[in-house]
């Protein structure tokens, strides 16, 4: 069934797992998370950008968010997997009402680039707006290194538990992205891979609500392998490790934003065919590993956070 993410999220807040939330921009990528889903029996969150809604919609936010909440609604109500769809890094006005007016079931109001103050206005007015329409709402605090809202932003601004506590009671968001070291992308750390655990720790004790992990893909290194192996060159790519990911879980987190482990799975199964295949030129033949991969992608992720055999 197509629900609200709230209902996903509390039911992985109560039992310490992590339900991952996958980024989609096409029914290709759509339909490989689905299947991990299915086979692993887990609830899925499916997430877009607003790129995601101007390239689904051809530069028409609407009908792209649409586009997806259509897409998305037809495997869901199909399916006995509980599946929510979410608006990712809103930051536009104009976006985030689109998605809610489409039917998404939950938006995120990226704000985090603001003083404090400013994200707890625009995070309070979102929330009055989504909450009238049953819509939930997260919200990030601190700033991910990397290409983050739009602008490179060179280090990462961590969270301040304290301010955590007072930006949740302040907005009523129903879950809240800490920035706690991680950052967007394939390139994540430049040394060792090194989270803040004592900063989650103590976010969580002050707000005990459903907690995300932004730039949280470990970049699976057979498929960077693989790619490589086709034409690929990801030197220098880095994630965060599995074992980092779980202590994450162990510690409340409960969304978990994945998008560069399938793009990355995507690309290597596609190169791996079209070098292997130079007759074929059947899209419904040449994505086949492409979709194979990111669905393995999907089920280790959905098997590793916990949430397999939650739906
Ligand atoms: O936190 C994450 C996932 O981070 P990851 O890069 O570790 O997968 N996300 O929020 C996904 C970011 C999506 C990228 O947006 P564009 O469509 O604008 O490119
Ligand atoms: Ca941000
Ligand atoms: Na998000
Ligand atoms: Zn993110």
């Amino acid at each position: 069934p197509y629900v609200n993410t709230k209902d996903i999220l509390e039911k992985a807040n109560k039992e310490y797992y992590a339900v991952a939330a996958f980024n989609i921009n096409n029914l290709e990528f759509l339909q490989a998370i689905v299947e991990g889903g299915i086979e692993k029996k887990s609830p899925l969150i499916i997430e877009t950008s607003e790129g995601a809604m101007k390239y689904a919609g051809m530069g028409d936010p609407l009908r792209g968010a649409s586009l997806f909440v259509k897409m998305v609604r037809e495997f869901a109500d199909s399916l006995d997997i509980p599946i929510a769809l979410h608006l990712d890094h809103g930051k536009n006005f104009k976006y985030i009402i689109s998605a809610i007016k489409a039917g998404y079931s939950s938006v995120m109001i990226d704000a985090s680039d603001k003083p404090l103050e400013e994200n707890i206005k625009t995070t309070k007015d979102i929330v009055r707006i989504a909450h009238a329409a049953g819509v939930s709402v997260e919200a990030e605090l601190g700033k991910l290194a990397g290409i983050e809202d739009n602008v490179a932003s060179s280090e990462s601004v961590l969270v301040n538990p304290d301010e955590a506590k007072y930006f949740v009671e302040e907005t009523q968001v129903d879950f809240l992205a800490p920035a706690i070291g991680t950052s967007h992308g394939a390139f994540k750390f430049k040394g060792e891979a090194k989270l803040d655990f004592d900063r989650l720790k103590k976010v969580k004790e002050l707000t005990k609500m459903p907690l995300v992990l932004h730039g949280a893909s470990s970049v699976v290194q057979e498929m960077v392998e693989i790619a490589e192996n086709y034409g690929a060159d990801f030197g220098g790519s880095k994630g965060v490790p599995s074992d980092i990911l779980k202590e994450t879980v162990r510690l409340g987190i409960n969304k978990v934003n994945t998008d560069t482990d399938l793009r990355m799975a995507f690309v290597a199964g596609l190169r791996e065919f079209l070098h292997n295949n130079p007759k074929e030129f059947d899209p419904r033949k040449y994505m086949d590993t492409a979709k194979a991969y990111v669905k393995k992608v999907v089920s280790d992720r959905l098997e590793l956070l916990g949430s397999a055999n939650k739906a």
